[in-house]
């Protein structure tokens, strides 16, 4: 499916295609750990539940400059490969001297958890403090277990969704490649002739006219012939650019053909449209192209249908009275712009 852009003129990097809504930030997951740290400490009753990473194991922060002394106090263990439960840390031969138990803020009651990745790898852990020593039995033991199983649940869960964010980028840029001409990088064919049949629906629903432009540049095949195509290409890439330059936001330029372009002009009656492409016109013709120090003086033709003129014509007839038009402007000497007539009966 093709899906025709929010910004008609300009296909950008920066226009938003429908289905590139954002996915879990860092944000998200540093209210999940805190959601995850107020369970723990209304669960077991303690001071603190501490949820902590080992450095560059996740987007959540390893240890921020605001961290409590809880925190701090867990972040200067070593994460631990299997559960270790201190029921009184001034009886533990490891934590005895540790300055947070020996002085303030006098913490007794330490249990943790390491944290796994989904290679089994420790990635972090579960831990919870208190100034109060405290036993800590198998259920407490299987409890902590079971909070440790949600942390890592939270953390694949985040990891899909970094992936997620991954694919829709590709996405994002595969379907944008499949919208955009890659050397004019303009709306190519399909794109351009998608925005035509959106516009023409919307068009017709809100009662505004339509019209578009037809437009072919003049005597190209000289230029590639005595040039070479390179130069061909460049002076196309000037040409579109200098035609882009000429639309407003809502009215789209796309590549028809070889040198064609397609001007879909939402709300235009014949009148602007015939503004438009006189704009253009002069905007081609107004400045020379260099090919090294050669001067090319360039020019195109066009042609214009609008639904004013033809209200019950769809978009394959609209294009085909422009292109009428446009083969008229060309016998009548290329570098002009004219306008399709309704046949007379
Ligand atoms: N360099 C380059 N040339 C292209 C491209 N696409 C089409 N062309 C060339 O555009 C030229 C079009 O030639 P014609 O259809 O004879 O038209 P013209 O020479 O512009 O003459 P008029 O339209 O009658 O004024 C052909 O030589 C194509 O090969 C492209 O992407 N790059």
């Amino acid at each position: 499916m093709i899906i025709a852009p929010e910004r008609r003129s300009e296909p950008t990097s920066t226009d938003k295609l429908p289905g590139e809504e954002g996915c879990a930030s860092r944000e998200q997951l540093e209210q999940q750990m805190a959601r995850i740290g107020r369970i723990g400490r209304q669960l077991f009753e303690v001071a603190d539940c501490v949820v902590q990473f080992k450095d560059g194991c996740c987007e959540f922060p390893a240890a921020t400059a605001t961290q409590s002394k809880a925190e701090a106090f867990c972040a200067s263990l070593p994460v631990p490969e299997g559960a270790v439960v201190v029921p009184d840390a001034r009886r533990d031969a490891h934590l005895a001297a540790h300055p947070a138990v020996a002085g303030a803020p006098g913490i007794r009651f330490y249990a943790t958890q390491p944290l796994r990745g989904q290679g089994q790898e420790v990635i972090g852990s579960v831990s919870l403090v208190d100034s109060a020593p405290r036993a800590f039995g198998q259920d407490a033991r299987r409890l902590l277990l079971d909070l440790a199983a949600l942390v890592e649940r939270e953390l694949q869960l985040q990891s899909m969704s970094v992936l997620q964010i991954a694919l829709q980028k590709k996405n994002k840029s595969l379907r944008r490649r499949s919208l955009v001409d890659p050397l004019l990088k303009i709306w190519n064919r399909a794109a351009i002739m998608r925005i035509l049949g959106i516009e023409a629906d919307r068009c017709d629903k809100q009662g505004m006219p339509l019209a578009l432009v037809v437009i072919d540049l003049d005597f190209f095949k000289k230029i590639n012939d005595s040039h070479g195509h390179p130069a061909g290409d460049a002076v196309l890439v000037s040409v579109a650019s200098r035609l882009r330059s000429c639309i407003g936001p809502q009215e789209a330029l796309g590549r028809y053909g070889g040198e064609e372009f397609l001007v879909v002009l939402p709300g235009a009656c014949h009148e602007t449209a015939l503004a438009v492409a006189e704009r253009m016109r002069q905007a081609v013709a107004a400045q020379p192209e260099f090919i090294g120090a050669t001067m090319l003086k360039l020019s195109i033709s066009a042609g214009i249908a609008s639904t004013v003129q033809f209200p019950s014509a769809s978009t394959e007839e609209l294009i085909s009275r422009a292109d009428v038009a446009l083969y008229a402007a060309k016998d009548a000497g290329r570098n002009c712009v004219l306008q399709a007539m309704p046949r007379r009966a």
